[in-house]
């Protein structure tokens, strides 16, 4: 299917626009009345500038409160339409949205609403254009779907139809059989469909539409389902992305609009209209790489935690340190080209160490990587030295760069093989393994990052949290596997202040967190302290055994509980953008300690 997006869903001039829609591989845009007036280039030269990108101009929109209104104020819509389907001719466009009224001046009679877009269509069929009827879920006397439809099909005019938007619909459903009428409308009649998605908020309609729609798939409308529904009547048009989000018109245009096809992608896969590789999740974490000029700080800790340097890499100064199933990689050269291509996220850093890297470990890395590309990820160089293995690698929004790996397994490219065995002290049996890695993300690629993470790597979204920082707030969305081997809470984080709310961790697991705390410290490590106030707290809420609490509290352990069980944590001193966090968690339990979060960066602000 033809897939089309709204200008207004993106940043920058037209001219940005236009240039970020067809490189993100749209065949049409729907041009904005506002983009076009404030634009310098004339209609022609828009049309010419659509034409060279391998741009079709699907729709012009919008024109308000046409219908329904008293026969004098009527007369100078028709001169308005005029000149707009003058201009839609010189710009090349052969499709109108006309949204529902919302003025004052216009009356509850179908009949006069029928009859006035009849005669529209009559003048606009003489330039050769279509007018689609939209309900604006705000529209003053019509608000649904179903009653533009009833308006449109009473006029009964070959050149008026009806404009199906999901936000509108979707944001007045109480059920699913409020959309049983859409089958009802034949698809002939449908002459555009608009997509969005929108979180749900429970705010005044209008609101919600014009500052928090985003694209499909990121937030909770069953989009896919009214696709269904739409295709199921023979629709053959666009489907035609229409996003008014205050991020998106801040973020830059190109990231954007590839994070809009991909969204399209995935809905057309899920509707069954594309062929995708299919989604393979990854099944652990096989490392973490950890970029810092000044390696010693953050081996020290790595020490003290237990690890133990056991390889180096053969081409690279990159070190292999592990402990139990845990395996960290610190890397002290460049930063690899493949940075410059993309946005920084991990990587970028004036403070020294961050976390840039993260080896999946994929039951099939060749086919994860494929689906990748199909959707839209920047696909790494396969080596990334002469004599390297060939690692399948992609780039998330961020810029932090996804391994899809192997590890010891003989078939597949083993990264491991690129290193080489030190001789190293047996280790003590300490026996860690990652819980999850908490990759905070730049403001504005929220969405697209949890979008990207489930689509691309077939993880499962769990729900979002707010969580309050000393100097602003903290929304949190972990994407997972089905297993909790790969657990990657993705962070947006406040304004850039101190850096505290945008150091990523590695949480690592251990089944005895006292114990794992009193090896650290007494190895010489630092675990964060935690305010009095929090045990006090505690203790309220929660029963403890005999000394248990003391013990937390003399450590600086947080706790948290549901129903499944506990969830026990600390964590060391920052070094650089990195941090590391020690987590008992009991079985079944799904958190990550959210509630403890405030606390925690509270904690992290005051020893800043
Ligand atoms: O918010 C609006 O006014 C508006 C305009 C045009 C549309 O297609 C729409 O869905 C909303
Ligand atoms: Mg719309």
């Amino acid at each position: 299917m033809r897939t089309s997006i709204a200008t207004v869903s993106l940043s920058g001039s037209l001219t940005e626009k236009l240039t970020a829609a067809a490189r993100a591989g749209f065949d049409g845009v729907e041009i904005f009345e506002n983009d076009l007036l404030a634009s310098p280039l004339a209609p022609e030269e828009i049309r010419a500038r659509c034409a060279d990108l391998g741009l079709t101009v699907d729709l012009y929109q919008p024109m308000r409160d046409i219908e329904a209104v008293p026969e004098e104020q009527f007369a100078r819509n028709l001169r308005r339409a005029r000149h707009k389907f003058a201009l839609m001719d010189r710009l090349g466009a052969d499709t109108v949205l006309v949204c529902s009224s919302v003025s004052p001046l216009a009356e509850a009679d179908d009949a006069l609403a029928a009859e006035q877009l009849s005669r529209l269509a009559d003048l606009a069929q003489d330039f050769g254009v279509r007018v689609a009827y939209e309900a604006l879920a705000w529209g003053r006397h019509v608000s649904t779907y179903d009653h533009a439809w009833r308006i449109v099909e009473s006029a009964g005019h070959p050149a008026l139809g009806t404009c199906l938007d999901s936000f509108h619909i979707l944001s007045r459903s109480t059920g699913p059989e409020d959309l049983d009428g859409i089958e009802d409308i034949p698809g002939e009649k449908i002459f555009f469909l608009q997509l969005a998605d929108a979180p749900p908020l429970g705010m005044d309609v209008l609101q919600w539409s014009r500052h928090h729609r985003c694209f499909p798939g990121q937030g909770g409308f069953d989009v896919a389902g009214l696709v269904r529904r739409v295709l199921r009547t023979g629709y053959a048009g666009p489907l035609s992305l229409e996003v008014f989000n205050d991020v998106f018109r801040q973020a830059e245009a190109g990231p954007t609009a590839v994070d809009a096809r991909r969204s399209l992608l995935v809905l057309q896969e899920e509707v069954g209209v594309a062929d995708l590789p299919a989604p393979l999740a990854p099944t652990g974490i096989a490392f973490t790489e950890l970029v810092t000029r000044d390696a010693e700080p953050v081996t020290a800790l790595l020490g003290r935690l237990g690890f133990t340097r056991t390889a180096r890499h053969r081409g690279k100064p990159v070190e292999l340190w592990e402990q139990g199933d845990a395996r960290i990689l610190v890397n002290t050269g460049p930063a690899a080209p493949a940075d410059a291509r993309h946005r920084s996220g991990g990587r970028t850093s004036v403070d020294g160490t961050t976390l840039a890297a993260i080896g999946l470990e994929s039951p099939d890395p060749a086919a994860a990587a494929r689906r990748a590309e199909a959707l839209l990820a920047p696909v790494l160089p396969r080596r990334r030295g002469a004599e390297d293995a060939p690692l399948d690698a992609v780039a998330a929004p961020d810029g932090t760069e996804l391994f899809l790996c192997a590890t010891g397994r003989p078939a597949t490219p083993d990264w491991r093989a690129d290193f080489e065995d030190l001789p190293h002290p047996a280790a003590g049996p300490r026996d860690l393994r990652v819980d999850h890695v908490a990759l905070t993300q730049p403001w504005h690629h929220f969405d697209e990052a949890v979008l990207f993470h489930r689509a691309v790597l077939g993880l499962a979204a769990r729900e979002s949290v707010d969580v309050a920082d000393p100097y602003g707030l903290l929304r949190s969305r972990a994407v997972t596997n089905a297993d909790g081997g790969v657990r990657l809470p993705l962070t947006v984080g406040a304004a850039p202040g101190d850096g505290t709310a945008h150091a990523r961790h590695i949480a690592l697991a251990t089944d005895d967190v006292v114990a794992a705390a009193r090896r650290f410290t007494e190895a010489g490590g630092r675990l964060l302290p935690i305010p009095a106030n929090y045990y006090d707290d505690l203790a309220a809420r929660f029963p403890f055994e005999d000394g248990e609490l003391e013990t937390y509290r003399a450590l600086g352990i947080l706790y948290d509980r549901d129903e499944h069980g506990a969830f026990r944590h600390c964590y060391t001193h920052t070094v650089g953008r990195v941090f590391f966090e020690l987590v008992q968690r009991d079985a079944g339990h799904q958190g990550y300690g959210a509630v403890n979060a405030p606390v925690r960066l509270a904690a992290q602000h005051a020893v800043r």
